[in-house]
């Protein structure tokens, strides 16, 4: 007879929009996630880890990209398992992968029309969000010019854009900022802070200071782990002045590493 898990009983009405237990995922043959436990509340998350860290594949396993080799995932609610049916939690559901595909020859509005159409959107609000979406990311001048045209700072607002036109409960972005001009990192922080507000979102970064700035909490993943849950201020106190980094943040996060290091 098959084992029930504790957190298959578990009532679904909980707070959490992301629960992991014990939870691993492959990528390739490699177990990029290795046990990790996690529990997300709606906020702003910053997950930071060093490159290899496992970061991308977390970001994949939640958008349910890829299914858990190990352990249990709960999605809004919903267990994730070769069983489920994943289609509601999809439409709720929002994200941006580090490589996102587009036909070139798509208008922004087209594409981010589309994307909505892909998550099942009803066609009557459809317009509407996708404007919306397209004034968020600041490209309200660019959204009749094609995909192809766009810098890629730019392309890189209009995946945002199409990420968060279903204003989705759980939102998951992997590496955002790159290639945004400093303008457009700081409106970027100011749209975090207000998805955040109802959504659950996670911002896989290497910039430390976008987490302190925009982040209600601190994830730092190491070798498929996670290795520090706190806030911005938490991970600052863990920094010394002898730690290597720019900024008090920078420290936190290279004295976190180098306990782990001389611990293993
Ligand atoms: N297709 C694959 N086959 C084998 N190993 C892989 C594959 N994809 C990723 N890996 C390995 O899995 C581990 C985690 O990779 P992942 O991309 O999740 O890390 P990351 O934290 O996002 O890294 P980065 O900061 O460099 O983007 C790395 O050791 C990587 O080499």
């Amino acid at each position: 007879m098959r084992t029930v898990r504790a957190a298959e009983t578990a009532p679904t009405l909980h707070p959490w929009r992301v629960h992991a237990e014990g939870l691993r995922v492959r990528a390739g043959r490699h177990l990029a996630i290795d046990g990790l436990d996690l529990s997300l509340r709606p906020g702003v998350h910053g997950v930071l880890g060093p490159n290899g860290a496992g970061k991308t594949t977390l970001m994949r396993a939640l958008a349910t990209v890829v299914e858990p080799a190990a352990g249990a995932l709960t999605l809004l609610g919903a267990h994730v398992d070769g069983r489920a049916n994943l289609r509601a939690v999809r439409r709720r559901l929002g994200y941006l992968p580090q490589q996102f595909g587009f036909y070139p020859r798509f208008t922004v509005r087209e594409f981010i029309t589309y994307m909505a159409w892909l998550k099942e959107m009803p066609k009557a609000a459809t317009p509407d969000a996708v404007q919306r979406a397209i004034d968020r990311v600041g490209l309200t001048n660019k959204a009749d010019a094609k995909m192809k045209t766009l810098s890629g700072g730019m392309l890189r607002r209009a995946g945002i854009a199409q990420a968060v036109v279903n204003d989705p409960e759980l939102l998951l972005l992997d590496e955002p900022t790159v290639g945004l001009d400093p303008e457009q990192r700081l409106e970027f922080r100011d749209l975090l802070r207000e998805l955040g507000a109802d959504s659950c979102v996670l911002v896989s970064t290497h910039l430390v200071e976008d987490v302190v700035a925009a982040c209600t909490d601190v994830l730092l993943i190491n070798e498929g782990r996670l290795l520090f849950q706190g806030t911005p201020d938490d991970l600052i106190a863990r920094g010394g002045e002898h730690d290597a980094g720019d900024s008090p943040a920078e420290r936190g996060y290279s004295a976190l590493l180098r306990q782990h290091r001389s611990t293993v």
